[in-house]
């Protein structure tokens, strides 16, 4: 009895220790507060400008899928190069996004926040028009960027061959695919093997990318990445001039005749009419080699709504007799046999979304089924029933959805590869498109190698520290209990 009290003392203190070490442990590892950075991309497409905001905690920025949207501005008016005519004003436009920019983002951190633009191809199509004036556009939006109070760092037209990179990054990171699980307990949400293809469709152009196993037999296709250490051997194309606008222009042009005034057009819905300026319509260099010199300066578009004859006119734009390489998308551009995954966003989502065939992977045929009965509906029909759609938007459904599904077939997509394509706006929040893995990249976000990391996250920490407590606690009682005189203490066990 008399050993008993001392022992009891050494118990609690023992129990007393283990609950110290335990909260220590996990106060000293207690996750910092966070620090957040944030940034901005301006997306200056075709047929408009998006200023995006993204924020992440500065101490996880080379996580994978931390990054986040937290708002899209959209520019009113036009895209930039619609402002050829008057260059000074596309800055201008920028403003009222830049003002929101100011208010979202705390003041104390507008000094270290990036703001980047990058032009896409309507300012391409502007600078093979002018290139004096593309570059009168660029200055300008250039002022008003320079004289906000971010950290600006620079305003440029980025390549086809970026677009389509940046795009098939921003997917991959914001779907969690370039980090399965770490080595130890790290398990990604999306842990699925393998990456998505990125399908982007502008106004102006549009990109295909994916990672291939095949010999990517033209070098401009090719693109070697080393992220978060894995190579990925990626091919990418970007068809300028094939964006839904311009093939709108091209297949205007190719059935264009030196007399008629009126123009039946199975693309748009019968009782549908659009008046065409051809000044308008040739003043672009995708067209521009199509014009008829005799053709009247206004013609009047009369739609006919007919699935079949408009299929067979969007295939007049596409050129498939002539490939140097083993196999070819069109126009002669090497393009090698699809793989895995894709998800196709921007104006292929928007389409999609439209005729509400997004939400559950929907076979090809009644994909097709969807766009012909959408052709086949008068345009008063039309109208009635999504009324409050801008009408050019509305009105360019049945060619839109024509026009996606001839790209998609020639791009390889049949009856059984389309269940791999998803229609994506935003994944986690974030717009799928280039601007976010633009910034990742300008940023240095994506580490060549895997950075390392602790083996446990905060709370697998926590877990297991209290388990392995109560664990020692729960053998220490044990034998207490067992022997009432705690022999496994004296002949030292524990
Ligand atoms: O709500 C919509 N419905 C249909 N099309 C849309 C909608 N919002 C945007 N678009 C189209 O998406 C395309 C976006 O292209 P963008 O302006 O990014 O051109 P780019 O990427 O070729 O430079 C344009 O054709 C635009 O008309
Ligand atoms: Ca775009």
């Amino acid at each position: 009895m008399e050993q008993e009290g001392p022992l009891f003392i050494l118990g609690v203190f023992f129990v007393l220790g283990i609950v110290a070490l335990t909260v220590v442990a996990v106060l000293q590892n207690k996750p910092l507060p966070e620090n957040l950075k944030y940034g901005i991309v301006l997306d200056a497409g075709s047929s408009h400008t998006s200023v995006y905001i993204y924020r992440w905690p500065a101490e996880k920025e080379n996580d994978t899928g931390v990054v986040q949207q937290v708002e899209e501005c959209k520019v009113e008016g036009n895209g930039i190069s619609s402002y050829h005519e008057k260059p000074v004003e596309a800055g201008l436009s920028l403003q009222a996004c830049m003002n929101k920019a100011r208010d979202i983002i705390p003041v104390s951190k507008h000094k270290e926040t990036p703001v980047y633009l990058g032009a896409t191809a309507g300012m391409r199509l502007l600078r093979l028009t002018n290139s004096r004036v593309a570059d009168e556009v660029l200055a300008s939006v250039e002022n008003t960027l320079r004289s906000s109070p971010f950290d600006f760092q620079g305003a440029r037209i980025i390549t086809g061959q970026e677009e389509g990179a940046y795009g098939w990054i921003t997917i991959n990171y914001l779907l969690g695919n370039f980090i399965h699980s770490s080595p130890w307990f790290n398990i990604m949400p999306n842990s699925k093997e393998g990456t998505s293809g990125a399908l982007d469709l502008g106004g102006a152009s549009t990109q295909i990318t994916f990672v291939s196993d095949e010999n990517i037999e033209s070098q401009d296709n090719s693109l070697r990445f080393r992220l978060y250490g894995k190579s990925y051997n990626v091919y990418t194309h970007s068809f300028l001039c094939y964006g839904k606008d311009q093939a709108l222009r091209l297949q205007l042009a190719n059935t264009m005749t030196g007399q008629n005034i009126t123009l039946l057009d199975p693309c748009f819905n019968s009782g549908y009419m659009r008046n065409v300026s051809t000044a308008d319509l040739y003043s672009s260099p995708c067209v521009s080699g199509l014009r008829i010199l005799t053709a009247p300066q206004t013609i009047q578009i009369q739609g006919t709504g007919n699935y079949q004859l408009c299929k067979n006119k969007v295939q007049t734009i596409f050129n498939v007799s002539h490939c140097s390489y083993s196999r070819c998308s069109f126009n002669g551009i090497f393009q090698p046999g699809l793989q895995g995954e894709f998800g196709a966003f921007s104006a292929f989502y928007f389409v999609m979304d439209f005729l509400k065939l997004t939400k559950e992977k929907v076979s090809l045929d009644s994909v097709k089924d969807t766009v012909e009965r959408h052709c086949s509906k008068p345009w008063a029909e039309v109208k009635r029933e999504s009324g409050r759609i801008k009408e050019k938007y509305l009105s360019e459904y049945c060619f839109s959805g024509v026009y996606i599904l001839s790209l998609l077939d020639l791009y390889g997509f049949n009856s059984s590869s389309w269940e791999d394509i998803t229609f994506l706006g935003k994944i986690h929040g974030s717009d799928a498109g280039w601007t976010l893995g633009y910034m990742l990249n300008l940023t240095n976000m994506i580490p060549a190698e895997l950075p390392p990391s602790p083996p446990l996250s905060h709370g697998g920490y926590v877990g297991l520290m209290v388990f392995f407590s109560v664990f020692l606690l729960f053998i220490l009682l044990t034998c207490w209990l067992t022997f009432r005189k705690p022999k496994c203490l004296q002949k030292g066990i524990i």
